[in-house]
């Protein structure tokens, strides 16, 4: 049985004070060992507070964006082994906000990805397509790609180590939530593309959806057969809704 998995993506939200309200209560709520499977990713500056509230919880967080370099002269840049030295197990890479606004291409994306790993830490692998890819009929195509790009790279084994997030251009921070229906049929695409290559890694590999997911959606979406939880932007910035969507996914 795949463990069902909530991360909240806070993107650039957030301040000390708004914080530590957000995560006592994640704490409070979440932080027993029978809800495990919560994950909190945060703004690069707020990694040594999370770290300070989580630790010696069951929350475990991550961040949103690494390089694909270990060290160096890259002004601006943060690396895999420092988002370790704040206790960080996650990272996100491949967000369609970076892809789209920042210029991430597949090789990059697969680039971090693998510099993620090589460091220890478990990436969210983000995939999807955008709302004319999903009208011109190639949603699978667009996200096989992306799959591809990364396979290329650290191979099925890699994608075993990791978490994949669809997240459907079209239904991030728009309100309009993938149907289950369609949200299915996607992870499911994902699932059998990697089974191919290797079924127990196919088998065992969690999916999250993530696009709109609220309190009020979230139960039946993590009900279908191939979606193993969620990524989750605006309502993992409201306790109430994150702490609801993550015992959605507890059953
Ligand atoms: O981008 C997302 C999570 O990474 C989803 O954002 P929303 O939940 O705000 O639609």
């Amino acid at each position: 049985m795949r463990k069902k998995l909530v991360a909240g993506n806070w993107k650039m939200h957030g301040s000390l004070a708004e914080n530590k309200v957000l995560l006592e209560a994640l704490v409070l709520e979440l932080g027993q060992a029978s809800t495990a499977g919560c994950i909190v990713c945060a703004p690069f500056p707020y990694l040594a507070q999370v770290q300070s509230v989580l630790s010696g919880s069951t929350l475990a967080w991550g961040a949103q964006n690494v390089s694909n370099h270990a060290k160096g002269a890259y002004t601006g840049e943060v690396s895999a082994s420092m988002l370790l030295d704040f206790g960080c197990s996650y990272v996100i890479v491949g967000h369609s906000e970076r892809r789209a606004l920042y210029g991430e291409d597949d090789a990059s994306v697969a680039a971090k990805f693998a510099a993620a790993q090589a460091a220890g830490l478990i990436p969210f692998l983000c995939v999807g397509e955008t709302l004319e890819e999903r009208e011109a009929g190639v949603t699978e195509a667009v996200i096989g790609r992306q799959l591809d790009a990364v396979l290329a790279v650290s191979g099925i084994e890699g994608i075993g180590r990791a978490v994949v997030a669809y997240e459907p251009v079209w239904a991030i921070g728009t309100g309009k939530t993938a149907s289950p229906q369609q949200a299915q049929a996607v992870h499911a695409f994902i699932r059998a593309k990697l089974a191919v290559l290797d079924k127990n890694v196919a088998a065992s590999l969690v999916i999250q959806y993530g696009g709109s997911v609220k309190a009020a959606n979230a139960a039946e979406l993590f009900a279908q057969p191939d979606i193993d939880g969620g990524l989750i932007g605006g309502a993992s910035l409201v306790a109430d809704e994150f702490i609801a969507i993550c015992r959605a996914a507890q059953g």
